[in-house]
């Protein structure tokens, strides 16, 4: 398996933008890259032409509907996005953990069956995931994407924080109060520990095998990081994301990958932690737009990589408006020339007006570029 994987990786069309390999890496660059959080999704009218109805996670579990998605918003805003994402979602995980997740027009995830009880962790929870199996369809979606791309840009695979990941398997969805979640961690923090470790290491050999399949960088999203407070961040959210990153890096090289693959963790809302998050093993920290620029820039001190982190609200805004936040948000992070990559706070809204979006990616790359 590992040996035909490489052989086809090898084959794979020469990358003709490298920009955000080389910023997340550290070093000097023309410009900050740019792409967006979502930004393949439903405020692009050929997404759901494509789409056509159909079940989300049946498009994500289709290589061809997949791929397709994922190069949309390159080919709508090409030469102004420097990165793809492949089309999926951080479900998938529970998913291969055994739980049944839906995707409800217009409401987001539902579980129909959440871990509530202890027996629903023993009696749900498939604790022994075949990774290459289960997920088999993800690593087909990425291969096919890299060989679309022909090269244009570099391609993310992603996973779930494991915090966050577990709040959805406890939740069954989105939640205001966490009322379950924090039930859980404060009532069975020894289990709650247990199962955390273990979305920790399916994901460590999901984001793996998503670079064996042509994955040139990684991103962890720990949504709900910020739910926690600074102490609980600290025990149930931190030491799994210390642990991804650490531990990804070790498992490519022992499925043959030499490359060094940049790996980024968004955990919004986790404003106390950025300090920590500087030092956790990550190339880059991708930041929420509650962050003044200059403020991240001083407390991360030339360590790594940062990624942010316009409000997405000021999509809905005038063209001069966009421009002027953008101005002020690249100079903030130091002009754009190290250490910074262009991004939205948090995902895409499906009300956003295309139009907008390329605003703010042309005005990124001309205030860059200065
Ligand atoms: C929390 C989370 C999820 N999924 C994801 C996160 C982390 C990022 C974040 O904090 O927003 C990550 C994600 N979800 C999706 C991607 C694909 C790639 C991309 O970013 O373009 C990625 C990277 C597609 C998607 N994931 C989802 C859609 C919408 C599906 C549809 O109805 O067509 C897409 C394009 C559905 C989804 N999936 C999830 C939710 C809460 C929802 C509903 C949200 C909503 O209604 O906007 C879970």
């Amino acid at each position: 398996m590992t040996t035909t994987t490489q052989v086809s990786r090898k084959s794979f069309p020469a990358l003709k933008n490298d920009l955000i390999l080389r910023c997340a890496k550290g070093e000097k660059v023309e410009r900050p890259p740019c792409w967006i959080m979502r930004q393949a999704g439903r405020y692009l009218p050929e997404y759901h032409e494509v789409k056509d109805g159909r079940d989300f996670f049946e498009c994500c579990r289709n290589p061809e509907i997949a791929s397709e998605l994922t190069i949309q918003p390159i080919r709508r805003y090409k030469n102004l996005i420097d990165a793809a994402i492949i089309f999926s979602d951080i479900l998938v995980i529970p998913q291969a953990m055994g739980m049944e997740v839906v995707m409800l027009e217009g409401k987001g995830p539902h579980f129909p069956n959440p871990l509530r009880t202890e027996e629903d962790a023993i009696e749900i929870l498939n604790y022994k995931v075949d990774v290459l199996q289960s997920l088999d369809w993800a690593f087909k979606a990425i291969t096919m994407t890299r060989y679309r791309l022909d090269g244009e840009v570099p391609l993310f695979g992603f996973c779930g924080g494991p915090y966050t990941l577990l709040t959805y398997m406890i939740e069954g969805g989105g939640s205001k109060i966490f009322r379950f979640v924090k039930e859980w961690i404060n009532s069975k923090p020894e289990l709650s520990h247990r199962i955390l470790d273990k979305i920790s290491d399916v994901a460590i050999e999901f984001l793996s095998q998503q670079v064996v399949a042509g994955a040139q960088i990684l991103q962890v999203f720990e949504s709900w990081g910020g739910e926690l407070g600074s102490s609980d961040f600290d025990e149930f959210s931190l030491p799994y994301l210390k642990k991804i990153a650490t531990k990804v890096p070790i498992r490519l090289q022992e499925l043959g990958i030499k490359e060094k693959i940049p790996m980024i963790v968004f955990s919004k809302g986790s404003w106390y932690a950025l300090d920590k998050l500087c030092n956790s093993g990550y190339d880059c920290v991708s930041l929420d737009w509650l962050w003044d620029p200059k403020e991240a820039v001083k407390i991360n001190n030339g360590r790594i990589t940062l990624q942010g982190n316009l409000d997405p609200g000021v999509i809905y805004g005038t063209d001069e408006i966009i421009k002027s936040k953008v101005a002020k948000m690249i100079s903030g992070f130091g002009g754009g020339k190290q250490h910074y990559i262009v991004n939205l706070g948090h995902g895409t809204h499906p009300f956003m007006d295309t139009e907008k979006i390329r605003v703010f990616l042309e005005e990124c790359h001309k205030i860059g570029s200065q």
